[in-house]
């Protein structure tokens, strides 16, 4: 395996007397993207500002890069840029301005801070708006310049808490690009409560729920959970009691009128082509195949049940 950038042992944390989050253990490597997804109140923020040293935890340890960010939170933090769910952007300072103040709290050298923050506004597409007070961006450029600063100190590990939320659809898309871009030379862990957002950029899942991980595999095994086992067949002349059940691939069906079938089946690809086959061939009229997903809710009931037999 290659090296472990991000180790959390054991950590739990609780605000009152409540554990808002119990034992997480998480270990994430080099050139990795990871995703962590979790309903609303699962303990993704929580989890994620003890990750980066903003809150302090109540049980168990975090490493980022082998420094213990409990113990050493000054070398730890150079290690991790971190974009909170409500970025710290103040509104009346220029993006350039906000920029220096940000790269001067991660105790970068004055010497190297106008290059940084030239190559992090490029990358970050804001160096247009470097003059601009920050209260006059738009929705998606604001969150660009959070992103900037979470970077600026290049570190190796960028932790970002629910980046896409509240903006448009463009924004979402350039956003998502960005992300894409800065997890080629690093680390990147981000939140989010939806499902898409983390398919479309993670090739690892960590699933949160109930302040416990649920769920912590390729984003490829996550997909086994919510492909299809089922579909509404609609069919013109309905198939007699324990015709379909013949078709390979099947495992049971229950009928819903005399047109409508729910038809389980055992995840075999080809199986809408063995029911339209064995529907010429028997004159059913097949009229309709519609595939049911597991709803998010489902995989989340799924994995919460499955994890606690465990
Ligand atoms: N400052 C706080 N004081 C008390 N309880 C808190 C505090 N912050 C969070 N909690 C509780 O801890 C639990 C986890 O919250 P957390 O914000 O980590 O979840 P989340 O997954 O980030 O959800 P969201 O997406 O809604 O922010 C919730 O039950 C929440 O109510």
């Amino acid at each position: 395996m290659s090296k472990s950038i991000v180790r959390i042992e054991g950590l739990s944390h609780r605000y009152t007397s409540n554990w808002a989050i119990r034992d997480i253990n998480i270990e994430i490597a080099e050139n990795s993207i990871v995703g962590l997804l979790g309903s609303n109140g699962a303990g993704k923020s929580t989890t994620m500002n003890i990750l980066c040293g903003s809150l302090n935890q109540t049980e168990g340890r975090v490493y980022i890069n082998g420094i213990d960010m409990k113990a050493e939170p000054q070398l730890a933090k150079r290690e991790i840029g971190f974009l909170p769910q409500n970025p710290p952007l103040y509104m009346d300072l220029t993006v350039d301005e906000y920029l220096y103040y940000c790269a001067g709290l991660r105790l970068m050298p004055k010497t190297a801070m106008k290059q940084a923050i030239d190559e992090v506004k490029e990358r970050c597409g804001v160096a247009h708006f470097s003059k601009r007070l920050i209260k006059n961006l738009s929705g998606g450029y604001r969150q660009r310049v959070g992103i900037a600063q979470a970077i600026v100190h290049k570190p190796g590990v960028v932790v970002l808490d629910e980046p896409t939320n509240g903006l448009d659809p463009n924004q979402v898309i350039e956003v998502r690009a960005l992300i894409r871009d800065i997890a080629r030379d690093r680390v990147v862990i981000f939140s989010s409560h939806i499902l898409t957002e983390i398919q479309l950029l993670c090739k690892e899942i960590k699933m949160i729920e109930n302040g416990r991980i649920v769920f912590s595999d390729t984003m490829d095994a996550f997909n086994n959970y919510i492909e299809p086992h089922s579909m509404i067949v609609h069919f013109g002349n309905m198939p007699a009691a324990g015709e379909l059940e013949k078709i390979h691939g099947v495992v049971n069906t229950q009928i819903l009128s005399d047109r409508l079938a729910r038809v389980f089946f055992n995840g075999d690809q080809d199986i809408s082509e063995h029911i339209v086959a064995q529907s010429i061939q028997q004159g059913w009229r097949l009229r309709e195949i519609s595939f049911e997903k597991n709803s998010l809710e489902e995989v989340f009931k799924l994995l919460s049940q499955h994890s606690s037999q465990h």
